[in-house]
């Protein structure tokens, strides 16, 4: 049999990028990235001059056909593969990112007659304006004793699906009911190329509180929160929920002439960016904890067990890795943190002194910043610049930086939010651990393990624990091509089970990032003043987050279209 390929295509929030995987050994032949053509649109409606509303995020659900059309054809035409040489095809996506479609499968903004309206929109996984409907639902189902509360840390957030679903029916009843269904984007992507709409266990698990025995919460529940809302499960929620792995179905003629393959090719069902990162980097067992690490971070984590976690974003059964429990836990900004550093603050001679020397800004202040010693800068910082997805479940929740004088340099700015952002993964794994899920070890993917050395270093020391990074640099596409191998099977020349596919296909690299005891011990202080910093701003000592945002809003929400 000729040597076998499988593609794996990772819907990021900024562009997708497909990758064309070598089945026998998981080498990476070739991998083409697709800026999404209209980014993340938090401002106003393109083309329409729609304003919108304060913490909106938008995909353009056209943005994502076009990275199939894109980046498929060019890694085939970079390797020379035969089409009928690849067998499976697997995705993986953002979440919640959800959008209305109709009875065909069309986006609600694609048609004429909805497109004004903001909430006929895809809502990206950090569109934020959900927030008062995600508090009701906390309060609802802590107050009904819902027995699905615990699984997700307590806390329902605003950024899943049915938070999302709940502001489409408060703000715009019309759109809530020329939806035939509400979707994970990743559901829609796979529907599209295979004719096959269906759902995959991990988005349904982790995002609109699906759970294998049980399904969705029942009736009564969502008719507590809004009686408009009581047959949502059955109707708008409606579909097969399939575990991952599974064949969607087979590419369809069209879709196979937009990719360049054979019609036919096994899709696997949708799957999330950061769960399909964890085979990616080979962990098919407990105690090793995967960080996917880019604009924000996901935390992974097997375990034999149904635990109750705080904060954690959710356990699903078969959620990951099929035969174990899947945790999950979260950061809603790292690297964006940093990057809103490097685009809105720095001095303009940190820029012109980056361009001089022919590096990037994040580069410039990085090199200065790890000539600092661990508490030289005397600052402290929050890293809730996008809200706290981590144990206080809270987007409301705004960044603090402490401890300024006349003397603070940009780079030790910049390393106190480097900081800032470890100590909240110190929280998570934490958390985990004092909960009897353990994490003897970390595993690192993402973009950020290969673009900040300094950055690695400091979770080393502030976590206590060495740090393997993936040999991949696409690691959730690699996840999502061995879940397209499973999809196509053994017979095919792709593999029965992910943890096979996931031995024979996945590495970590030989160097990895150690804790230096003297970092650790100062850090260790450091962490504990977070930890007071945390819990006075996080746990209702003083609500001044709050308050300020709720002025701001009213503000922002007088001047546009959304009220
Ligand atoms: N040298 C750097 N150090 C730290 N962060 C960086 C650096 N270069 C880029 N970033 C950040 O990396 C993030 C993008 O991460 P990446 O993993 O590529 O994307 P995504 O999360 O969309 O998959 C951006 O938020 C950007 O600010
Ligand atoms: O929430 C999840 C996964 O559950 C992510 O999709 C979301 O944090 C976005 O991830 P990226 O920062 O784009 O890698």
């Amino acid at each position: 049999m000729n040597k076998k390929y499988a593609i794996g295509i990772d819907y990021g929030t900024q562009s997708g990028r497909a990758v064309l995987v070598d089945l026998s050994n998981g080498a990476e032949l070739a991998d083409h990235v697709t800026p999404y053509r209209h980014h993340v649109i938090d401002k106003e409606l393109p083309g329409l001059e729609i304003k919108l509303g304060a913490d909106w995020a938008l995909q353009h659900p056209a943005d994502y056909i076009e990275v199939l059309e894109t980046s498929v054809p060019a890694v085939m035409k970079a390797t020379g593969i035969d089409p009928a040489d690849v067998i499976g095809i697997g995705i993986d996506f953002t979440a919640c990112t959800m959008l209305p479609i109709d009875e065909q499968a069309v986006p609600l903004c694609f048609h004429e007659a909805h497109k004004r309206n903001p909430h006929s929109w895809l809502k990206l996984w950090k569109h934020h304006a959900a927030q008062e409907e995600a508090n009701l639902i906390n309060e609802t189902a802590a107050k009904r004793g819902e027995r699905f509360l615990p699984r997700y840390g307590g806390k329902i957030s605003s950024e899943w699906m049915i938070a999302k679903v709940w502001q489409i029916l408060d703000e715009a009843p019309e759109m809530y009911e020329a939806a035939d269904l509400f979707v994970e984007a990743t559901d829609w992507v796979v529907g599209q190329m295979t004719g096959n709409l269906v759902r995959n266990s991990c988005t349904a698990g982790y995002k609109a509180i699906w759970h294998k025995q049980e399904g969705y919460p029942d009736n009564a529940f969502f008719a507590s929160l809004d009686p408009r809302l009581e047959e949502l499960t059955a109707t708008k929620l409606r579909g097969e929920v399939l575990p991952l792995g599974t064949k969607a179905g087979g590419l369809t003629p069209e879709f196979a002439v937009k990719m360049g393959l054979l019609a036919g090719t096994a899709v696997a069902v949708g799957n999330v960016d950061a769960h399909a990162a964890v085979p990616g980097v080979g962990v098919v067992e407990p105690g090793k904890l995967v960080m996917a690490m880019g604009t924000s971070i996901c935390h992974m984590l097997l375990g034999t067990e149904e635990k109750e976690v705080e904060g954690m974003c959710g356990v699903v059964e078969d959620g990951i890795i099929p035969g174990y429990y899947g945790y999950e836990a979260g950061q809603s900004a790292v690297g964006d943190i940093f990057e809103w550093y490097v685009e809105h603050a720095v001095p303009a001679y940190v820029t012109e002194g980056a361009r001089e020397e022919g590096i990037s800004v994040h580069e410039w202040l990085e090199r200065r910043a790890s000539r600092l010693q661990v508490g030289e800068s005397g600052l402290l910082a929050l890293d809730w610049w996008n809200g706290n997805r981590s144990v206080l479940v809270d987007t409301d929740l705004t960044g603090v930086m402490i401890g300024y004088t006349l003397l603070t340099k940009p780079e030790e700015i910049y390393r106190a939010l480097l900081e800032a952002t470890a100590f909240g993964t110190r929280k998570i794994v934490d958390a985990f651990h004092n909960s009897g899920v353990h994490v003897k070890e970390l595993y690192a993917c993402g973009g950020l393990p290969q673009k900040n050395r300094l950055l690695m270093q400091i979770y080393a020391d502030v976590t206590n624990r060495e740090i393997k990074v993936a040999a991949s640099k696409q690691t959730p596409a690699l996840g999502a091509a061995m879940f397209g191998a499973v999809a196509a099977g053994a017979a095919q020349g792709g593999y029965d089970s992910i943890v096979d596919a996931a031995r024979n296909m996945a590495r970590v690299q030989e160097e990895t990032f150690k804790p230096i005891p003297e970092n650790v011990a100062r850090y260790e202080k450091l962490f504990q003043e977070y930890t007071l910093l945390h819990d006075y701003f996080g746990r209702g000592a003083n609500d001044v987050m709050k308050r300020l945002k709720e002025q701001k809003e009213e503000l922002v929400n007088a001047n546009n279209y959304i009220s």
